[in-house]
C-alpha cells in the first residue's frame, strides 16, 4: 500500500478518502528536520500553508509522486523543483473562495466599526460607545487589487453593500470587471481614489511589497487596507509606519510576511484600528470540508494511476475528458517512443500534428503525451507527464502543434514528425475501434501495423527476393517474425518494411540487415 503523510490539520473526511488508497500518517508538529528525516518513505504529502517544501525538502521526498495543497496558495511550496522531479502538484482553486471573500467583508466590517476593540473593551468590564463610532462603508470606493475568483466575490457582496468598486488586475478583461460591477483601472488610480483597498493577488516576484511606502504615500487620508491574501504583498513595516503616522486610518490583516507572526511583531502593539487574525481566511467547517475532499481525491487518483482534474504544474483533465484522451494519449506516448528511435541522435524539433476528430480537441496533454514517449529510450522512469516538457525544453527539443480537422483516413489520427542530427523521421497513428493502437505510416508510406515490444523496420527498393532474404537471415538467428507489413507508394519504387519480431535483434545482426541487397536503411525499436 502507497504512503501518506498528512503534515497539517485537515478535515477527518480527507482523511477518510486516503485511507481507501494507503496508508495514511497524520504528524502535524514536524520540524523542517524532522520532515526532511522521515519524506523518503512516503509516496504523497498532503499539506495547507503551514507546511514549507522547500527545495531540499522536496529533493528528499525520493518517492513522492504528488503533493496536495488542501488550499489555493502553492506559495510554500517549491513547485519547479517538484516539477524537475515528476511530482504532481494539485491544489483546490476554488474549495475555500467563499471563506476567503467573507472574511474579507468580515474585516472590512470590523475595521468601519471598531468591532474587536469595542468587544474587548466591553468584556473589559467598560461601557465605552464614544471611543468606537464608526464608518459606513455604503457609497464609499473599494478598490480591489486581483479581480480572481476571491475579489470577484467581494466585488459581488460589496456591489450590494452599496459599494463603488475599482479594480487592478493586468490580467483580466474589461467586460469581464464590468459584469461584476467594477470598473478596471490603472494600480495608481485605485491607490488614489479607494476609501478601501482590498488584496486578493497571488504573491510573486512582481506583487512583493506591492504597497510600500511609496504607494501608501499616494492613497488617500485615512484609506483602510485589507490583505486577506499573502503575507510580503504589504510592506509590513512601512504600513505600522503609516498607521502610527495617521496616514492610514486602519488595517486588517490575515497574512504575514512570516508565519506564525513573530511574538515581537511591532504590529501587535498597533491599536484599536489595527485588526490581526491568525492567517483564518479559509477557516470554516464548508471551506475545510471543501478542500480536503477536493485534495484528498485527487491524491487518491494519482496513486491508483489516474490524472488530478486541478494540477497546478501539468494540464489537469476532468475525468470525462480524460476518458476521452487516453488511448490517444497512449497513442501520441508510443508514437513519440518510435519517432525518437528511428531519428535516433540528437532531435531538435518536434511537430505533432492533430488529425480527424482529434484535432479539436486539447492539445496540450497529448503533446506532452508525445514528449514523454520521445525522452522515455534516454531518460527511462525519470520522465513523465509533469517533467517532460521540462526535460524537452533542457534539451533544447523545439516543439510546435498543428491540427487537420480535414484529415479522414481514420476517426482521429496524430502524425509526428522529428528533425534531428541525423535528419528528419515521421510517424502517424490512429486508434482501430475505441482504443487499439495503429501506426498508420512511417516517412509517408502507409502501413498498418499494431505495435509490439520488438520490431525491425527497413527501408528498401521494391524488389522481388527481399522479403525471402530478410527472412531466411532472421530464420538462420532464430529470431521468430510475428507479422510483416509492406508499405509503399509505388510499385518497384521506395518501401518500408515492418517486421513484428518476438525476440530481442541479436547483436550485430542489423549490420547484416543493412548489407541486403536493396535495403538502403534498417532499424531496430523496442517499445
Ligand atoms: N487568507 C486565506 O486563508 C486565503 C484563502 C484563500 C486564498 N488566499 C489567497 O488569496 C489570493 C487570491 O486567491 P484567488 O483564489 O482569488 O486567486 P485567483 O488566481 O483566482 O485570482 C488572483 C488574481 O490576481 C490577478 N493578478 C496576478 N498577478 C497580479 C498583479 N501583479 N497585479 C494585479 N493582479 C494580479 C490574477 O489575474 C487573478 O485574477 C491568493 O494569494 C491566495 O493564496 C488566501
Ligand atoms: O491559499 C490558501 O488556500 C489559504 O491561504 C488557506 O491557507 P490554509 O489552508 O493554511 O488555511
Amino acid at each position: 500500500m502507497p504512503k501518506v503523510l498528512v503534515s497539517d490539520p485537515i478535515d477527518q473526511v480527507g482523511i477518510d478518502i486516503l485511507s481507501q488508497v494507503a496508508t495514511v500518517d497524520v504528524k502535524t508538529t514536524l520540524s523542517p528536520e524532522e520532515l526532511i528525516q522521515i519524506l523518503p518513505e512516503y509516496d504523497a504529502i498532503m499539506i495547507r500553508s503551514g507546511t514549507k517544501l522547500t527545495k531540499e525538502a522536496i529533493e528528499a521526498g525520493k518517492n513522492l509522486k504528488i503533493i496536495g495543497r488542501a488550499g489555493v496558495g502553492v506559495d510554500n511550496v517549491d513547485v519547479p523543483t517538484a516539477t524537475r522531479m515528476g511530482i504532481v502538484v494539485v491544489n483546490s482553486p476554488e474549495g475555500n473562495t467563499i471563506a476567503a471573500a467573507e472574511h474579507t467583508i468580515a474585516m472590512m466590517m470590523s475595521l468601519s466599526r471598531f468591532i474587536p476593540a469595542a468587544n474587548q473593551s466591553l468584556k473589559g468590564g467598560k461601557w465605552d460607545r464614544k471611543s468606537f463610532t464608526g464608518v459606513e462603508v455604503y457609497k464609499k470606493t473599494l478598490g480591489i487589487l486581483g479581480l480572481g475568483k476571491i475579489g470577484s466575490h467581494v466585488a459581488t457582496v460589496a456591489k450590494a453593500l452599496g459599494m463603488r468598486i475599482l479594480a487592478y488586475d493586468p490580467y483580466l478583461t474589461a467586460e469581464r470587471a464590468e459584469k461584476l460591477g467594477a470598473h478596471l483601472v490603472e494600480l495608481e488610480i485605485v491607490l488614489r481614489e479607494a476609501d478601501y483597498i482590498t488584496l486578493h493577488l497571488p504573491k510573486t516576484k512582481e506583487t512583493h511589497h506591492l504597497i510600500n511606502a511609496d504607494r501608501l504615500a499616494i492613497m488617500k487620508d485615512g484609506v483602510r487596507i485589507i490583505n486577506c491574501a499573502r503575507g510580503g504583498i504589504i510592506d509590513e513595516v512601512a504600513i505600522a509606519d503609516a498607521i502610527k503616522s495617521g496616514k492610514v486610518g486602519g488595517i486588517a490583516l490575515d497574512v504575514f510576511e512570516n508565519e506564525p507572526l513573530e511574538a515581537e511583531s511591532g504590529l501587535r502593539e498597533l491599536g484599536a484600528n489595527v485588526i490581526l487574525t491568525p492567517h483564518l481566511g479559509a477557516s470554516t467547517e464548508e471551506a475545510q470540508t471543501n478542500v480536503a475532499v477536493d485534495v484528498a481525491e485527487q491524491i487518491r487518483d494519482v496513486l491508483l494511476g489516474l490524472p488530478a482534474r486541478s494540477a497546478v504544474n501539468i494540464p489537469g483533465l476532468r475525468p470525462d475528458v480524460w476518458q476521452k484522451l487516453k488511448p490517444y494519449l497512449q497513442l501520441a506516448e508510443m508514437l513519440g517512443n518510435l519517432v525518437g528511435q528511428l531519428a535516433g541522435g540528437r532531435v531538435d524539433t518536434l511537430n505533432v500534428k492533430l488529425q480527424g476528430e482529434i484535432a479539436n480537441s486539447e492539445s496540450q496533454p497529448i503533446v506532452v503525451a508525445a514528449l514523454k514517449g520521445l525522452l522515455t529510450p534516454a531518460l527511462r522512469e525519470r520522465v513523465n507527464f509533469v517533467n517532460a516538457s521540462i526535460e524537452a525544453k533542457e534539451r533544447g527539443i523545439h516543439v510546435t502543434e498543428t491540427r487537420d480537422p480535414s484529415v479522414e483516413d481514420y476517426s482521429g489520427s496524430i502524425h509526428l514528425t522529428a528533425h534531428g542530427s541525423q535528419g528528419q523521421q515521421s510517424v502517424t497513428g490512429a486508434l482501430l475501434g475505441k482504443s487499439e493502437i495503429r501506426i498508420t505510416s512511417i516517412n509517408d508510406f502507409p502501413i498498418n501495423v499494431a505495435p509490439t515490444h520488438y520490431m525491425l523496420l527497413t527501408l528498401h527498393r521494391d524488389m522481388p527476393g527481399i522479403i525471402g532474404r530478410l527472412g531466411s537471415l532472421l530464420g538462420n538467428f532464430n529470431v521468430n517474425i510475428a507479422s510483416m507489413q509492406v508499405g509503399r507508394r509505388m510499385v518497384r519504387g521506395e518501401a518500408v518494411m515492418v517486421l513484428n519480431i518476438d525476440d530481442p535483434l541479436p547483436s550485430g545482426l542489423l549490420d547484416e540487415v543493412v548489407h541486403i541487397q536493396g535495403v538502403t536503411d534498417a532499424f531496430v525499436v523496442k517499445l
